[in-house]
């Protein structure tokens, strides 16, 4: 038996008195995975966030219980510390720095966070030190994780399903790492990147570092770990080996009930499509969406589909919607209800009718010092005039925060969004909970075509149903068009009426969900592209 890394002892937390951790214990060996899962907003990130010596926890009152590091009792008051005793994490959200290279990032040291104070001390430390020492020690760490990147790329340009590599290169190539916490390192990932990363977890283990795994993709959890905890609640449920247990037996003690059935739920009922109702459209778009780029795409959407778009990430998947909506620079033509509309201008978008859900929910998605009823009332209220009460013919103008309160109650029952209340501030909601507030937003702008960008990234087994549901009942009926961007093929089969692989920055093909899953993969790899006849045209 391997000797004992790490001990929790009856941890404990509340904010506020809610109380979101509760006489959590578990132990983890030396060179183990550990995966830790949970609903969303069941305290993974909480928990991970006391280990790491997080200043939130001791600005929030600090918690209740032991922790020990081989063997000896930690508290750590602050990161660095548990960096100096040998822990490293990596967040769900990138803390790497654009406008450096790639080795420039996997060298900075972990303790400090701030881009500003990183950039001092860098400067200093590239006076003194050897450059190619360093692209040759973060190369031999980057090799260690078995991905191909260039340590001269500035990380602008590098494709976000490889920033996590970065991150991870960065932790483990610091001395004396005992610990790694990875915070759903997959979620960003292909399903290849995810495969590369699961080795290379293994690999490391196997060198005598232990990790503490978070994921919502439950098989990477059955197919790497060597022992699983569950959280419900705050509580720990389960704590045992993983051999022998399977997805469906975790998603149950997760949700304490039984989930097959809710997958069930998913029935495909495709729209029909009327092909002379064009309601969008591209003309030869290009959008300047660092690793994502598009070029030269000309698409049509038909009015009342779902419309899926996929793609391998850094193909220009991402772009196209972040470009439409004027959050990246874009050229060519787009047209709504055969009106051009200008591009780069995210206002006459919204204006227009439509809404996006941005796959970066912190960045662009939230105001996250507001409540979460102003989070999903503010872009209808600025935007359209919802909830404005008008008086004496509209010379005087209210706000009508009971409307928006309700609008918010509503919501939060509808998507099951874990909460205090409609009063609570984004920022501290879970990420899965905060994903499903920006959904909630684009619902309430009413909205006529409506991108969303990779809707369940980071949302529980329990709760991607739901949230997929509840696109396909807006659709349904509401009439709203949908397109929606995704890393999940079979997410995006099970939703869309039409599915568009992108590669390359271009359209190779449009495919109907259930079409083979060999041509998906030849479309997504580049290998050949479907003409408008429908004709494969085989391009390697
Ligand atoms: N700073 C904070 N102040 C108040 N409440 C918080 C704070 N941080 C987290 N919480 C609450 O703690 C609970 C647990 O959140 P946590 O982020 O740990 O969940 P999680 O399991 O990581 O969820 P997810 O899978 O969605 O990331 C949530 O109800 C959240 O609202």
């Amino acid at each position: 038996m391997k000797d004992e890394l790490l001990r929790l002892e009856n941890v404990g937390k509340d904010f506020n008195g809610n109380q979101v951790l509760k006489d959590v214990s578990f132990t983890l060996e030396e060179g183990k995975i550990l995966g830790l899962v949970g609903e969303n907003g069941a305290g993974k990130s909480t928990l991970m966030n006391i280990l790491f010596g997080m200043n939130v926890i001791a600005e929030t009152g600090g918690y209740e219980g032991n922790i020990y590091l081989n063997g000896e009792k930690v508290e750590f008051d602050n990161p660095v510390e548990a960096l100096n005793a040998g822990i490293g994490m990596v967040h769900q959200e990138f803390s790497l720095i654009p406008g450096f290279t790639v080795a420039e990032n996997v060298l900075l040291n972990m303790e400090i966070t701030k881009s500003s104070v990183i950039s001092k001390i860098l400067g200093k430390r590239l006076e003194t030190v050897d450059l190619p020492k360093i692209r040759k020690s973060a190369a031999s760490v980057i090799d260690t994780l078995g991905v191909q990147l260039g340590t001269d790329t500035l990380v602008s340009e590098v494709p976000v399903g490889y920033k996590q590599f970065i991150e991870i290169a960065r932790e483990i190539r610091r001395e004396k790492v005992k610990l790694i916490i990875l915070d759903e390192p997959t979620a960003v990932l292909t399903e290849s990147e995810a495969e590369i990363l699961l080795k290379s977890m293994r690999r490391l283990a196997d060198s005598g570092v232990s990790i503490i795994f978070i994921s919502h993709r439950l098989r990477e959890i059955t197919s790497i770990c060597d022992s699983i905890v569950v959280l419900r609640d705050g509580a720990v449920v389960v704590e045992r080996p993983t051999k022998d247990v399977s997805v469906h037996q975790i998603a149950k003690w997760m949700v304490g009930r039984d989930v097959d059935k809710e997958e069930n739920k998913a029935v495909k009922s495709f729209n029909t499509i009327n092909k002379e109702d064009v309601i969008f459209e591209t003309k030869n778009l290009w959008v300047d969406m660092p690793g994502e780029v598009v070029k030269d795409l000309s698409l049509k959407v038909y009015r009342g589909e779902i419309l899926g778009i996929g793609g391998l990430a850094g193909q220009g998947k991402l772009g196209i919607p972040n470009g439409i909506m004027g959050l990246f620079e874009a050229g060519g033509e787009i047209y709504f209800e055969n009106k051009p509309i200008p591009l780069n201008n995210t206002f006459e978008v919204l204006k227009n009718g439509l809404a996006f859900v941005s796959e970066d929910r912190r960045g662009v998605g939230l105001l996250l010092d507001e409540p979460i009823d102003w989070n999903i009332g503010f872009n209808a209220m600025q935007v359209h005039n919802r909830f404005i009460k008008s008086y004496l013919g509209g010379i005087i103008k209210w706000r009508d925060d009971k409307a928006m309160r309700k609008c918010a109650q509503d919501y939060i029952k509808a998507l099951e969004i874990k909460c205090t209340g409609e009063r609570q501030l984004a920022r501290n909601l879970s990420g899965g909970n905060q994903q499903k507030v920006c959904l909630a937003k684009a619902f309430a702008m009413n909205p006529k075509l409506l991108f969303v960008s990779e809707p369940t990234r980071g949302i529980d087994v329990g709760a991607k149903e739901l949230v997929l549901d509840a696109l396909r009942k807006y659709n349904k009926e509401n009439g709203t068009t949908i397109v929606i961007v995704s890393s999940e093929l079979e997410e995006l089969r099970s939703i869309s009426d039409r599915v568009v692989v992108v590669c390359e920055g271009k359209v190779f093909g449009i495919l109907p969900p259930d079409a083979d899953a060999t041509d998906f993969g030849l479309l997504m790899s580049g290998e050949c592209q479907i003409n408008e006849e429908g004709e494969k045209v085989w391009l390697r």
